[in-house]
């Protein structure tokens, strides 16, 4: 069966449908990664976006029961050039297919994704639907851009009660923006006793769960639509050590009066080089996000730049000069991607033990 992409610009792409039979509408964006299609399919950060994978070929190894990222995928929809039907990995429980058409996520393959992909590149990221070939592209075109923006997607991903992780270690408390199980594996594989809240839990929720740390997940859309958040970190900041992901790194940045800008067509891959500034020292990261800390908003806060992207120069992490904060816009629980940023897990932890012997600025990073 044949399906259609529309985007916002008119542009339209005829392929074959995959996946489940549901159409619908998202932003538009690419990622770059070769591999990792299981993670970012069940990353909450994607919710309400339609990816294109810049690699041909995607599903090759299958679905496995171990690396989501989340049990509920977020996506709404997946182009690909081509979709493997027939994966081969000792691992594989299902095809691409048969999971997408499970989780009522449309797919479509046999377009020209590279084309794709530059369109993003040339004209920024833009509205689409997965569409019907009776449906027609220009009335779908004017109602996408007319689309208003979903204010309210982290709310729709985040947990709506609190539970525990329990572990014998630091008591870490994890703000749920959207987040990305691999941020839990990293701190249960140090055994801290993780306590998960929903996004609008308040400092003073906080500070009565009396946590060691606080670490602010990542998450999808716009930080700025997230203001209990920022409210919240206010109230801790400097009372409780600070790790902020992605998301969690914007809202830290907001919250500590710099501002963010919403970038032409994001980063979204499993190899961004990014750079300590300090050390000159080059750490290959997975990256997915829209948005960034402004560079210049930064100069009349308390926060430093520590880490930039290579590719092109956009803030990549940041700490506080005088209180326990740091955060970073990529991702160092990897899952994909590369492990090098891993450290800053334990760097986060070693900040949090400083903090118990009173030294209160962030660990040099
Ligand atoms: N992965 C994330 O946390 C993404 C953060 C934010 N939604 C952005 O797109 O920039």
């Amino acid at each position: 069966m044949k399906r259609m992409l529309v985007l916002e610009d008119g542009t339209v792409m005829i392929g074959k449908a995959f996946g489940s039979e549901k159409l619908t509408g998202g932003e538009v964006v690419f990622n770059t990664g070769m591999t990792g299609y299981q993670e970012l399919l069940s990353d909450p950060s994607y919710a309400g976006q339609i990816v294109t994978m810049t690699y041909p070929l995607i599903g090759n190894y299958g679905i496995n029961r171990d690396d989501f990222e989340t049990m509920k995928p977020a996506i709404n929809g997946l182009i690909v050039r081509e979709a493997c039907r027939y994966p081969s990995n000792w691992r594989s429980e299902f095809s691409l297919h048969e999971f997408l058409k499970i989780h009522e996520i449309p797919g479509l393959e046999g377009v020209d994704t590279r084309k794709l992909t530059r369109i993003i590149r040339r004209f920024g990221t833009l509205k689409g639907r997965l569409c019907s070939l009776e449906e027609d592209p220009e009335v779908i075109a004017s109602q996408l851009s007319s689309m208003p923006e979903d204010k309210n997607v982290v709310q729709r991903v985040s947990t709506k009660s609190p539970y525990a992780s329990p572990g014998r270690g630091a008591r870490i408390v994890l703000v749920d923006f959207g987040m990305k199980y691999g941020i839990l594996r990293e701190l249960t594989k140090r055994s801290c006793d993780v306590i998960v809240v929903p996004y609008n839990t308040t400092a003073e929720e906080i500070r009565r769960l009396n946590p060691e740390g606080v670490l602010l997940s990542n998450g999808p859309g716009d930080p700025k639509d997230v203001q209990e958040a920022i409210e919240m970190i206010k109230g801790i900041l400097g009372h409780i050590p600070i790790l902020g992901i992605c998301l969690g790194h914007q809202l830290l940045a907001l919250a500590g009066g710099a501002d963010t800008v919403k970038m032409k067509f994001g980063h979204r891959g499993s190899n961004h080089p990014v750079q300590h500034l300090e050390t000159g020292k080059v750490y290959m990261t997975s990256q997915n996000h829209s948005y960034a800390v402004d560079e210049m908003s930064l100069e009349k806060t308390p926060f430093t730049v520590t880490h930039k992207a290579l590719n092109d120069g956009s803030i990549e992490g940041i700490k506080h000069n005088t209180l326990p904060a740091f955060s970073v816009q990529y991702h160092p629980e990897a899952s994909p991607g590369p492990e090098d940023a891993n450290e800053h897990f334990d760097d986060f932890l070693q900040m949090v033990k400083n903090f118990k012997r009173g030294i209160t600025n962030a660990k040099a990073l």
